[in-house]
């Protein structure tokens, strides 16, 4: 079975350990993950999920054949500096981290290093994720299988251009936060109209799972499907003209813009 490590085993580390956990492509006994001693909420998630661990980064890169590089991204250059000396050619790196390029990732790396970009999100843990990768320039052919194995068995999995990765961070990276702050505000809606807080939750879920299902089913323009949703005179025309007026199109067009914006700022701080 694939060896799988982790250098960084915070949030999205666990989230895709999970997921390769339940779809059967690795075991927990083979992926191991790297921690910082102070870290005490990462290594009992670790430790719950039944993830080996370790202090050492280097004991990630001489175990695993698939590395995830998924510290914060300012730390990756010095976290491959670290790790650089015990590099061989039977490692494949995939880094999850925002903002930092092929370019800074190689650079800290041994020449002809085998390197892919990735950009996953949380929903990896339940399988249900996004994510798309770019090839590094010593990549081959098999190496991208592996990625778009392993990235197809938490979810989707498209193979992008680099300069397409800071819009897709903004979009399905980040996205899940805006999707979550969204079920919160329509289920608190509920509840100021007099429904039980658990079923406004479940019903606010269940309905943004039902409404991107049929964007991704139907093939049909999501203008279509919500025209299709808003009676003559009727409840959802009298909702949707407070959330045009609320400016709710702008808001999200400008966080995508401001989110994009951060991802280029990260790629110039962490080279
Ligand atoms: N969360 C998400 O939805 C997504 C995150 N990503 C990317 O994943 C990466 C991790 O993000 P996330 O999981 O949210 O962040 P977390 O802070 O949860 O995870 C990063 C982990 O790395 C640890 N760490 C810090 N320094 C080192 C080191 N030198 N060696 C080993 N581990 C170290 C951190 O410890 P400590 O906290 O104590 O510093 C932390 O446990 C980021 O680069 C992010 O851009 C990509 C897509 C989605
Ligand atoms: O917030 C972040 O920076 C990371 C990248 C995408 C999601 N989480």
């Amino acid at each position: 079975m694939l060896r799988i490590g982790f250098i960084g085993g915070g949030k999205m580390a666990q989230a895709m350990a999970k997921g390769f956990v339940s779809a059967g492509l690795t075991k927990n006994e083979n992926i191991l993950a790297s921690c910082i001693p102070q870290d005490t909420v990462s290594l009992k998630g670790l430790k719950e999920l039944g993830i080996p661990t370790t202090f050492d980064n280097k004991d990630v890169v001489k175990q695993s054949e698939v590395i995830f590089l998924a510290t914060k991204p300012l730390v990756i250059p010095t976290v491959l500096q670290d790790v650089k000396s015990v590099v061989t050619p039977k490692n494949l790196f995939l880094s999850v981290a925002m903002g930092v390029t092929l370019k800074t990732l190689e650079q800290n790396l041994p020449a002809e290093s085998r390197v892919i970009r990735v950009m996953p999100n949380t929903p990896a843990l339940v399988r249900e994720g996004a994510s798309v990768f770019v090839r590094g320039s010593s990549v081959k052919d098999d190496d991208a299988e592996i990625a778009k194995k392993l990235l197809a068995a938490i979810g989707t999995c498209e193979e992008v251009k680099e300069y397409d990765l800071d819009p897709v961070t903004a979009l399905s990276g980040s996205g899940p936060a805006y999707i979550y702050v969204m079920i919160e505000a329509l289920a608190d809606g509920a509840v100021r109209m007099g429904l039980a807080r658990d079923l406004a939750y479940k019903l606010a879920a269940q309905t943004v799972k039902g409404a991107g299902t049929m964007v991704l089913e139907t093939g049909s323009h999501p203008g279509k499907l919500k025209d299709d949703v808003t009676s003559p005179g009727g409840s959802t025309a009298a909702g949707l003209y407070q959330l045009e007026r609320g400016g709710l199109r702008a808001a999200v067009i400008t966080a995508l813009e401001e989110a994009t914006k951060k991802c280029k700022e990260m790629a110039k701080t962490s080279q």
